[in-house]
Order: structure tokens, then sequence, then C-alpha cells
């Protein structure tokens, strides 16, 4: 049982450990340097002015930056600016003035969020309202992003000074001061009529299960296993039960994947979030969307296109007191039409059966008086803990779904030193095991290892330590169910990760589990050795394939980052672009293969080799290379050495099929090159 105060007071110093990690990043190069130099690291943009100027949702200043016709215009030069970053937009200090005045204009300037990106405009929404834009020359800033912390804090805190008689009978359960209620076996075995008759044996039960539990549910999906096909059938059986769901994910594209397979289900749903973050294809389920397109909508329209025009008026004026003027009446109808538009967007959200979001985003107020009776969280091992407090208590639900996979690699943590040891994870005898199929490695312990490589002690908070590890230690595998069936990889692709990490349970579907590159159906793939062979390892031993220590400019790029110490193994990547040059002469597409590997120098290696030679070719590193699914995957794993060492490899996790969200798919075939197992 943990005490719930004392576990977030725990998770609020942690958090705030990360915070300070996170800022030291990308503080040190802001303060530090030059707008010249921060311009060439891409964290700022220079000779902007205002292109247009209108409202956006919450009657916001929307900004749109293009390059001063002064200095030419045309297209920004290389930045790394993305959507959602957090900036600030300033006066630009001029050529001869020295740093201490910079930074005093710096703090003049005004915060706002990157809403879209384009090659010759960034557009911002400005956080403050009543804000005098500056006639000159503009710059933009990034800034580091507190945002994200600020409402985690809010959530834990208020987890914190929650009094017990206000734990409602879900939390009590999630800290183990309740067990959960009971199923009585025969609830687990009543028919349902299926949406999707396809559903294989593992899905339905997990299915039954999620329905039939009272408070908590965890659906483990390792990699292909349909997780979030599944979770489409679920929310279906909850709506037929007239429940109202909120629907949940780390990251927007993990939510727009469920808004998207809903849509043809025709669901009553709003998908929160700013629109330019959102995939196209589910705009109309975007609540900003759906404020000025339906019919509700009309009430809000005159008076946005009355600020628009007051917006483009304040850019005219040059005079002084008659810009005053306009920024007074646009006071004025800034507070009409928010509640205009609060009263359209509590009407949309109530006539939902479901909401989607971000953790992040159901901490908004929209969703303040909303109730709901079930969260469901899909990439649940994605997400720190506390990510997954904020739906839940703004919620109110009693009930909680989580599906995830906790022997997928956690989420990053900044804060985290990680300790490196020599043992390697994965032996010799495990990969041997593989190759020969006696497939018996056993890892009994694996939900208490953290990504530090040590055990977990009971009630120890750790942030990498995510609620779906946490609740599996806590109530063991009574409260989850196991997704068995994967859609994706080729049985003996699948054999090492289902022996290291899933106790032997996967089974490939029948679809996937002789697919060989030979036999893609979009080509003319000859037979050769290369493409004949699902599961190839490159024994690299040897004193030939020496590993060396390179400066990773690539990795610091963009971060504030001190330059990191990184690792290469020129040989071995030569021995990867050869394996890639027979695919490519075998008839296999460029497109569909893929190089990955753990480090940023032998990325950057690999890159120099290769982009330009196959255009079209997928490369990444491990953690990074999120989403994607190839024909061919090839693996360099770098390390190499007389000591043994493998450094961060030391994670079984990294080696699964997969890295962050959702996983690498590796369809046809996988290959190996490095010796480190031995
Ligand atoms: N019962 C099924 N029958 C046939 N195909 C299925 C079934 N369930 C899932 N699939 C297919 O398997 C693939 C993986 O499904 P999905 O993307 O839902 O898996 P996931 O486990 O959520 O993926 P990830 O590993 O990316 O988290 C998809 O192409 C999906 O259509």
């Amino acid at each position: 049982m943990t005490d719930i105060s004392t576990f977030a007071t725990s998770q609020l110093s942690l958090l705030d450990k990360e915070l300070q990690a996170e800022l030291a990043e990308t503080q040190l190069l802001t303060e530090t340097h030059a707008p010249n130099t921060l311009q060439r690291a891409g964290l700022a943009l220079l000779n902007l002015h205002v292109s247009s100027q209108r409202t956006g949702l919450g009657g916001k200043t929307v900004l749109e930056l293009g390059l001063d016709p002064a200095v030419g215009g045309g297209e920004l030069p290389e930045h790394g600016l993305r959507v959602g970053d957090i900036c600030a937009v300033a006066e630009q200090p001029k050529g001869g003035e020295r740093k201490k005045e910079r930074e005093g204009m710096e703090k003049q300037g005004v915060e706002g969020v990157v809403t879209r990106v384009h090659k010759e405009t960034v557009t911002v929404a400005l956080d403050r309202d009543e804000v005098e834009i500056p006639n000159g020359k503009l710059w933009l800033v990034k800034l580091a992003n507190d945002v994200t912390w600020k409402r985690l804090n809010f959530t834990m805190t208020r987890l914190q000074k929650m009094q017990p008689s206000e734990h409602s009978t879900l939390t009590q359960v999630l800290f183990g001061q309740s067990s959960p209620t009971r199923i009585p076996p025969d609830d687990l075995k009543s028919e349902l009529k299926w949406h999707d008759p396809t559903l294989n044996d593992s899905q339905q039960k997990a299915i039954r299960f999620a329905l039939a539990s009272h408070e908590v549910a965890l659906i483990h999906g390792p990699p292909g296993t349909g997780k979030t096909h599944q979770l489409i059938e679920l929310i279906l059986q909850l709506l037929d039960r007239d429940q109202r769901l909120l629907v949940c994910g780390p990251s927007n594209i993990s939510v727009d994947n469920i808004v998207e397979r809903l849509a043809s289900h025709k669901v009553p749903m709003v998908r929160l979030g700013h629109p330019a973050r959102l995939l196209p294809s589910v705009l109309n389920h975007s609540l900003e969307v759906l404020t000025k397109t339906s019919e509700a909508a009309g009430i809000v329209q005159d008076i946005r296109a009355e600020m628009d025009s007051k917006q483009s008026s304040i850019r005219k004026t040059r005079n002084g007191r008659e810009r005053r003027a306009i920024y007074g009446e646009m006071k004025d109808l800034r507070r009409v039409y928010r509640q205009r538009e609060g009263r359209v967007v509590s009407d949309l959200l109530k006539q939902s059966k479901v909401v989607l979001s971000t953790l992040h985003g159901a901490g908004g107020y929209h969703l303040k008086n909303e109730g709901f009776d079930v969260v469901i969280v899909d990439e649940a091992s994605q997400a720190l803990e506390a990510q997954c407090w904020i739906p839940v208590l703004s919620s109110g639900a009693a009930k909680l779904v989580l599906a995830g996979d906790h022997l997928q690699l956690p989420p990053t943590i900044k804060s985290l030193n990680m300790k490196q040891t020599k043992k390697p994870a994965v032996t010799k005898a495990d990969v041997d095991n593989v190759a020969n199929g006696v497939l018996n490695v056993s890892i009994k312990d694996e939900t208490k290892v953290n990504a530090g490589g040590k055990k977990d002690k009971e009630d120890d908070v750790k942030l990498e330590t995510t609620l779906f590890d946490r609740l599996l230690n806590l109530h063991g595998n009574a409260i989850k169910r196991m997704l068995t069936t994967q859609y994706r990889m080729h049985e003996k692709i699948m054999a090492f990760p289902s022996s290291a990490l899933y106790d032997n349970k996967l089974i490939a579907a029948d679809a996937v589990k002789a697919r060989l590159l030979k036999d893609l159906p979009h080509g003319n793939v000859e037979d050769t050795e290369d493409t004949r062979e699902p599961l190839v390892f490159w024994d690299t031993q040897g004193g030939d394939f020496p590993e060396k220590v390179e400066d990773d400019e690539a990795g610091a790029k963009g971060k504030g980052a001190l330059l990191a110490e990184s690792k290469v193994n020129e040989n071995e990547a030569a021995l990867a672009a050869l394996h890639v040059r027979n695919l490519v002469a075998a008839g296999v597409q460029v497109e569909d293969i893929a190089v990955v590997t753990p480090y940023n120098g032998q990325l950057a290696l690999l890159s120099r080799m290769l982009k330009e030679r196959f255009a079209g070719i997928e490369l990444g590193s491990v953690d990074g290379f999120q989403g994607r699914e190839k024909e061919a995957v090839i693996v360099s794993l770098v390390r190499s050495n007389a000591e043994h060492e493998v450094g961060f490899l030391d994670e079984k996790r990294r080696l699964n099929g997969n890295s962050n969200n959702p996983p690498v798919a590796l369809f046809a075939q996988l290959s190996i090159a490095n010796n480190w197992m031995r």
C-alpha cells in the first residue's frame, strides 16, 4: 500500500529535477549566445515581420511571421522550430547592442506557441492578450518548454492535497488501498455481439476482461499484436453500454491513430488539441474546427470577423492613440467572443460520447465540468505516471483502461543517470538459443527492471516507473490480459523478443509468419541468399571491426547540450552499406529498407554513406525510430571492444522489435551486424 500524499510529494520533487535538466539543456544556449549563433543552431529566426495577424481559438492573437521584405523576403533559413514549441517574439536587438541589453529585449518579448510552420512563414499564437507588436524587425527564439511541467505539477499537487475522503474507489485501487473488485468468472464468458468479427481469441478475451473490470484493466500489447485495433472494439462495446469515454495517448499521433480508426464507425466524438498539431484526416473532429463549422458556430462567426478586421487595422495604424483605442475595442470584443465560444464548446462536448485528447490536453479547461465513466489510455507505457493522472483526475471516471507494453522502452528521463554495466543483458547463449530454436530465456523480473538496470524497491518512487509498471507490481497479473498474436513479423524475427521478453507467448499470424523478402507482393524481388533468409546475423567479431569514440555533433545540434560523446564503427557501417546494396540489387525497393543504430555517431556516418546513393532509404536511431514499418531492417549495433562493454545497450527493451511508440515493425527481414552479444 502506498500513501497517496507521500507518493505525490516524491513525484513532485522528481518532476522538478526533470524540469531543471530540461531547462538547463535548452537555456544554456539561449542565454549565452548571440541571436546569429542561435539562428545558426536552428533555435532562432531573425529579420522577421508580421505578414498577417488574426484571431484564433480562445480569442488569442495569432501572428504569421515571414522574412522582412527589407531583407529580401523569401524562404526562411533552415531552423528547428516545430509546431508546439514555446517561443518568444521580440523586437530584434540591433547589431551593436550588448548581450545584457539583448537579454532585456528577450524579456520584453511576448511568449507564444508555434502553431504552423511553412517554408516562408512561422505562425505563433501569443499567450498574452493585450500586447502591442512593435513595428520594427522582430526575432523569434525558442524557449524551454515548461508548460507540460506546470500541468504535471498542478495535477500532482492536487493529488498531494486531497483528503482521504476525496479519494475515489479508483484512486484507492491505484494505490493498493483497496483491492480491485472481484470479477465473477461468468462475466468473462458472456457472449458479445462483435462489431469486428475478425478479432482473435486473445483480443476478444482482453475486451471481455476490460468490460467486466470495475476499476482498472491493463491490456498488454506486444509489438504488432493489434492493441489499438482491439481498443476500437472496446470503445464501441462501451458505447453500446451507454458509457461516456475520455480516450487519451501520450502523443498527438497516438490519439489521431484512434480518431482515424473510429471515424468510419460514425461515433459522436470530439478531438481536443490545436488543429495545427493534428493529422489532416482527423480535422473534421477537432473541437476548434467544429466551433467554426457546426450549426451552433454561427454565433461566434460574426464577432470573429469583426476581431479579425480590427487586428488588420492595427497593423495599418501608425498613430499610437488610434492603436490604443483599437486595442481597447478588441478587449471588449474578446470578452464577448469568449463567452459565446464557451457556450458552443460546451454544447459540442455535451453531445460527444467520446472525447479524445493527449494526456496533457486532458488537463485543459474544456474538460473542467465534464463527467466521464471510463478513461482509456493507449501507449500507456510511453507515458510518465504523472501524465496518466491528468485525465484520471480531470474526468472523475470510475474506471481506467491502460493499453501498453511495459517491455518496450519507457519514456526518456533526462535527469536519470543511466548506469552502464559490463555484463550484457542479452548473452551469446540467448542468441544461439534463438538460432537453434531453443527458446528458454527467462525474464521473470523484467517488470521490475528500470532503465538504469537496478531493481525497484517496494514503494520506491521513480519517475521512470510508469503507472502500467507500478500497477502490475502492485496487483499482479490478475489485472492484466495479454494480446498474443502478432501481425508484423516473420516467426523467426519474432522468436527473439518472444523468448527474451514475452515468455514465449507470441504467435505469428498466418499472413506474416512465413513472409520473406523474395515473396514481397509488389516487386520482382529475386530469390537470393539475401532475400530468402528472414533473420541474418553478421558476425563482426575480431580486430577488424573496432568501435571508435567520436564527437556527436548531430546529437548535440539544436539541443543546447554540450557536444556529447558518441560511438562509430566504420567497418560495420561499410558492411551495412554492402547489405543495402545487395538487397537493392536483388530488387528490394529502397523505400522498403531501414537502417537503424543506437549511436548518433554511427547514424551520421551511415547517412553520409547511404543517403545520397539510396534516396528514400530510412535511417534512424533505435530510440528515435518511431512508428515505422519496413520490410527489411538492418541494425548496426556498433559496440565492439575487448572489454565487452555495451553501454546503454544493456537494456533488453532497447532490442525489442521496437523503440518508443509505436514500435518498429520488422516484416520480412532483420539483419543484425555486430559481435557484442558474444
Ligand atoms: N484480429 C486481427 N486480424 C487481422 N489483422 C489484425 C487483427 N488485429 C490487428 N491486426 C492488424 O495488425 C496490425 C497491427 O495492429 P495495431 O496497429 O492495432 O497494433 P498495435 O499493437 O497497436 O501496434 P503497435 O505495435 O504499433 O502498438 C494492423 O495492420 C492491424 O490491422
